[in-house]
């Protein structure tokens, strides 16, 4: 058995870290990017090819390429029969049944890059009729990069991409713009990144150990007439909460944009 990557880019290279550093797992990457897959085989010990060799219902075809390029990618791929893992936002199992010729044996996989270093947070999708051998597969297999989560609905897929799907991007615009505010303080580029990122890890750390919600970490933090006031105040002024709020909402509807994108028809994205 082997499990086929079509795609071996920046999500592909964070599942195969896990996969590797468990063991196992003979990877074949097929790809267009010829330097990326080089790196890819140099650092994993992965096969690399350009074409999709012929597969049959023991093979696993993961599909790591953009939405957008999924058409053009699975156009004439035969899967034998093979467990088809998706990645892609946004698009649907029943879409992905179309460009397969018809094959649904699939299951979707909304991963995160912190799955490169085992810390990666899964939402996994599997249709009512998937054999509970597949989604153990499915399980084990996405556990190698971290956490997982079954979700019950596909529509579900949309939401998770707007927390843990992109929410990587959203903490290093924290983590970037902690590191700004700390250098226009006059700390030079090495100690903003050092001090930044000990205090986001400082701060993820406590919150994993306490039984406290989040919000009374903040107040623990916070003394009444001191400095931290100051800060959260003007964070308020700026609605920085519901900026994020709006983020969230604006990155799921963008999930469910790209589904209605490529459906056939509003049957599709049911
Ligand atoms: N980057 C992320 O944090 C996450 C990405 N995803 C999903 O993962 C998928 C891949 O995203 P990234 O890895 O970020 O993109 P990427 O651009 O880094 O990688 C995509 C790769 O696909 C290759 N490719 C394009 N057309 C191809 C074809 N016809 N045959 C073979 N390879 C082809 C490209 O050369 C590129 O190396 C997307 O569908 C995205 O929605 C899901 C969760 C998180
Ligand atoms: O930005 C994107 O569309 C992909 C999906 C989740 C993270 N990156």
């Amino acid at each position: 058995m082997t499990v086929y990557f079509l795609g071996g880019g920046n999500m592909a290279a964070a599942i195969i870290a896990g996969m590797v550093r468990h063991g196992g797992y003979a990877i074949h990457v097929v790809g267009r990017n010829a330097a990326k897959q080089q790196q890819l085989a140099e650092r994993y010990g992965v096969a690399i090819s350009s074409t999709l060799p012929a597969l049959n219902a023991d093979d696993v075809l993961v599909l790591a390429v953009k939405p957008q390029d999924m058409q053009a990618a699975t156009a004439g791929i035969d899967t034998g029969g093979a467990l088809v893992l998706s990645v892609a936002a946004g698009l649907t199992t029943a879409t992905l049944s179309r460009w397969l010729g018809g094959s649904t044996r699939i299951i979707r996989i909304m991963p995160n890059t912190p799955g490169q270093v085992g810390m990666g947070m899964a939402g996994l999708y599997a249709p009512a009729h998937i054999s509970a051998a597949d989604k153990a597969f499915t399980e084990t297999l996405m556990r190698t990069t971290g956490q997982v989560l079954w979700l019950p609905e596909e529509d579900d897929m949309h939401r998770i991409v707007g927390i843990c799907g992109s929410g990587p991007a959203y903490v290093f615009y924290l983590l970037n713009a902690l590191q700004q505010a700390a250098q226009a303080q006059g700390f030079d580029a090495a100690e903003a990144r050092r001090l930044s990122l000990a205090t986001f890890n400082g701060a993820v750390a406590l919150a994993a150990a306490a039984d406290t919600d989040f919000a009374q970490l903040q107040q623990n933090v916070t003394s009444k007439g001191g400095t931290t006031h100051e800060a959260i105040e003007t964070f308020r002024q700026h609605h920085v909460a519901e900026a994020i709020a709006e983020g969230v909402a604006a990155c799921v509807a963008r999930s469910r944009a790209l589904g209605l994108q490529f459906a056939a028809d509003t049957q599709e994205v049911r």
